[in-house]
């Protein structure tokens, strides 16, 4: 296991390149099991959740090729092998497997979902879509099973909007004879790329990207070649970072609409921030004035960008309210920033940030990803070293993290964590 060192402190400019959208692929991936020849798939971010997906689609029979940015999966071969333990509790997004088997075999089992701790993160609402599609559906021991003699399609009302919940009936739709209708769907970005997959592969997709979508039913699905979309919450994350620690910082490889909400809130700070049609450039090398925050689906403010933007917080004049609307408990990162000398009081689903203050190196534990850029950021802004461990959360999230940020002109390197390190870790 490896530790983060940072040294923190220095001004950083220059170009950081965004990869492929990790939210995208964790979804484009189990897509793939529902074509009946190759699909390829491009701009693949180097993330350990991507390397789980491989494996998974492995293990139930998928010939699958990587290199460098490209992944084919030829699905001609994968049987509905069930899957109750072991990699699918390493991410959040295995839950996508339920949607594509179910859409491809009309059976599967696959045990309860893994990803960032962040409160409770119920699927009731994609239980709910599968069942209105005609399957049967029970949890036993720990793993859904889900089984249909055939898949209808039908109107699903989601109760709450969501992103997963909205992928994975999609996946199963797509395959279900007639017309869904999915009412009050998520209306994320990585919505809109899944489905543009879906459609190259032959399916009938209508609104993705609106709060109603319209699947007309296929009988099969073919290969074909996508590129993903951008990864916005990592080009959010360098975006803070450049206001934070910036002098200059050229975001490239990104949609500049998927980030709107950020950066009006970075201007409303008084940051520098000019957008091309696929960069965008953060000047930090500024006073920053308190804002306050609240999460909300898209196109509101990010709750994976809320963690990072709390750092930013520390470094303006002021008090500023961070509210996610979201995942209310998800302050972990919180703790941590206070050992790093911040003045951070939460309150409910609330966090007030007092600043400015400057922070100072420690050693801090990312307990999920965000949390992870958080500490990061933080450590970069500090006076002194930071290490941070946790990082087989940031691993699952962010590419080339350590190239990027010394491309940059930031001086961070992984190290091994010592004998000690690991007990400590271990007893905590
Ligand atoms: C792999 C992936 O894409 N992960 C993203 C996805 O997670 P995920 O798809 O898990 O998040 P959802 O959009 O489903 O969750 C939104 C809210 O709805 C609630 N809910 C969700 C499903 C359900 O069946 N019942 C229910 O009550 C959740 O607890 C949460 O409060 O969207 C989140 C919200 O933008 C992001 O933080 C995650 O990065
Ligand atoms: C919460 C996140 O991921 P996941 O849903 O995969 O746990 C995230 O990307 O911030």
């Amino acid at each position: 296991m490896e530790k983060l060192k940072i040294a923190g402190g220095y001004p950083l400019k220059g170009t950081v390149r965004i990869s492929g959208a990790k939210n995208s692929a964790v979804a484009l991936i189990p897509a793939t099991i529902l074509a009946e020849s190759p699909v390829t798939i491009e701009g693949l971010p180097h993330i350990s959740d991507v390397e789980i997906l491989k494996d998974l689609l492995e293990e139930i029979g998928g010939n699958v090729v990587i290199t460098d940015e490209e992944m084919t999966v030829d699905p001609s071969t994968m049987i509905s092998m069930p899957l109750p333990n072991g990699k699918v509790k390493k991410l959040r997004a295995s839950y996508y497997l339920m949607g594509a088997m179910l859409g491809r075999f009309k059976k599967a089992v696959i045990g309860l979902p893994g990803g960032c701790h962040l409160g409770p993160r119920p699927i009731d609402q994609h239980i709910k879509g599968f069942e209105a599609l005609g399957a049967q559906i029970t949890n036993e021991q720990g793993a859904i099973y889900l089984r249909a003699d055939e898949l209808r399609g039908a109107r699903i009302y989601l109760d709450v909007v969501s992103v997963g919940a909205t992928i994975n009936i999609m996946l199963a739709a797509v395959r279900a004879k007639g017309r869904t209708i999915i009412e009050n769907a998520a209306k994320e970005p990585e919505i809109i790329d899944v489905a543009t997959l879906l459609t190259n592969m032959g399916a009938k997709i209508k609104g993705a990207g609106t709060d109603v979508i319209r699947i007309d039913g296929v009988e099969t699905l073919h290969g074909c070649r996508h590129t993903i979309i951008p990864d916005r919450i990592e080009a959010g994350t360098y975006m803070i970072l450049g206001a934070a620690v910036g002098e200059g910082i050229l975001v490239d490889n990104v949609i500049p609409q998927h980030l709107e909400s950020l950066i009006a809130k970075l201007r409303e700070m008084g940051v520098r921030v000019e957008t091309g049609d696929d960069q965008v450039f953060v000047d930090g090398s500024v006073n920053l004035k308190a804002v306050d925050i609240k999460t909300l689906v898209y196109p509101g403010f990010p709750t994976d960008l809320q963690q990072p933007f709390t750092t930013l917080l520390t470094k303006s004049s002021g008090s500023s309210v961070v509210t996610d609307t979201i995942y209310g408990a998800r302050f972990k990162h919180i703790d941590e920033l206070r050992r790093m000398n911040a003045n951070i009081k939460v309150e409910g689903r609330s966090a007030i940030i007092n600043g400015p203050v400057q922070l100072q190196g420690a050693k801090v534990k990312a307990s999920d990803l965000r949390a992870g850029a958080a500490l990061v950021i933080a450590g970069l802004l500090a006076e002194g070293i930071t290490e941070v461990t946790g990082l087989e959360h940031i691993d699952r999230g962010y590419s080339n993290l350590v190239e990027k940020l010394n491309g940059l002109g930031a001086t961070v390197w992984r190290e091994a964590l010592t004998k000690e390190e690991l007990e400590h870790l271990k007893n905590t």
